[in-house]
């Protein structure tokens, strides 16, 4: 996992009430009706729950990751926030506003920036792009006109003002479809995997200005991203969904309070020691495997080292190195997801 410092978002003092409040969300999506099937590319047959009962609250300068796989419900939460559907049961309010009957003052609050380039127009420059969709959203020419170069400015790409599309790099893309959020000055971000189409380099740097721009402008931010190294490095608070449920919101250090179940590593002078010691592991219980000259165990909550070391009896005295390997994100997000019983180890 790579090692990206990004810093930790200024948690919001206790107390502060929520800029994104949602109570019991639910979204069914109902089957495409029988006259609409011949026109629709893909239609839906049965009833999908996309959301299902989902509470969450996201106060100013913060940020909260929403981690889930394909289907979890994502885009749906996002698209319900920003008005491009509607929720089958439940409430979600931005700033006070209702979600579902205030839609118009929502946008104004809110700044979207969508997962793909297709929203931007690749022939024309970034100030076109800026100034079309600042009239979409309702803005005056002046104040549009005024507006560009600070959002460009806040997103480094003040030189490329006058810039065709086209000819920028995915990570300038990007960061325009940032400056574009950015445009009416909101309160509230969502960024639907906002690193997606970029390189890991290209990926730091937009997520660095996004934890910046959240420390100074105290802004509210819901993000989503498949690459977890990323949710790791923003520190932020995280929604794991699974078919629309909420698994778990909270901090990453409490998760891994939680399900953390770290590994030791044994290194040996040669493989067949390693074999024997992974089969006086696991004849006393442990779950271990050896791979090369090493052994691999896992720990159950309140084990050891001390408790491996007594299980290898004599072939104690021939480990050469022992360190703790901690679980990857990866591996504590699958648990989380499993439910295992927190003191059983798969
Ligand atoms: N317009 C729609 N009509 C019917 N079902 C839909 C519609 N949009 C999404 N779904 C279904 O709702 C569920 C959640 O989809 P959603 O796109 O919100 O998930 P996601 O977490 O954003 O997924 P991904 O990571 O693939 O973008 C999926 O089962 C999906 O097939």
């Amino acid at each position: 996992m790579t090692a990206v410092e990004i810093g930790p978002t200024t948690a919001a003092p206790a107390g502060t009430d929520g800029v994104i409040v949602l109570s019991g969300l639910t979204k069914v999506y109902e089957p495409t009706p029988r006259w609409m099937r011949v026109m629709a590319r893909t239609h839906v047959r049965a009833n999908v729950t996309a959301l299902d009962g989902v509470d969450l609250t996201v106060r100013a300068g913060q940020i909260c990751a929403i981690v889930g796989p394909n289907g979890a419900g994502k885009t749906t939460l996002f698209r319900i926030i920003v008005g491009l559907t509607t929720a089958t049961t439940g409430t979600g309010r931005v700033l006070g506003l209702d979600v579902d009957r205030d839609t118009e003052q929502v946008r104004q609050v809110v700044g979207w920036m969508p997962s793909e380039d297709r929203s931007l127009l690749m022939r024309a420059t970034c100030r076109e792009n800026l100034h079309l969709h600042g009239r979409l959203q309702g803005m005056s020419r002046r104040a549009i006109t005024e507006r560009i170069p600070e959002v460009l400015a806040k997103v480094n790409l003040s030189g490329q003002i006058d810039s065709v599309v086209a000819g920028l790099s995915a990570g300038m893309k990007a960061r325009l479809r940032l400056a574009r959020a950015l445009l009416p000055g909101p309160r509230v971000l969502i960024l639907d995997e906002p690193t997606g189409a970029v390189d890991p380099i290209a990926a730091h740097e937009l997520l660095g200005l996004i934890t910046d721009l959240v420390r100074r402008e105290r802004l509210a931010v819901l993000i989503s991203s498949h690459r977890l190294e990323e949710i790791e490095a923003l520190r932020s608070q995280t929604l794991l969904l699974d078919r629309g449920r909420v698994k778990y919101v909270g901090d990453l250090d409490t998760l891994r309070e939680q399900w953390e179940r770290p590994q030791l590593e044994l290194v040996f002078d040669s493989a067949a020691t390693a074999d024997r010691a992974a089969a006086a592991l696991l004849a006393h219980g442990l779950a271990a495997t050896a791979d090369g000259h090493a052994v691999r165990c896992g720990l159950r909550p309140a084990e050891g080292a001390g408790r491996v070391l007594s299980a290898l009896g004599p072939t104690a005295g021939e480990v050469r190195h022992v360190r703790e390997i901690p679980m990857p994100l990866r591996d504590l997000i699958a648990r989380a997801y499993r439910q295992d019983a927190p003191e059983g180890i798969r």
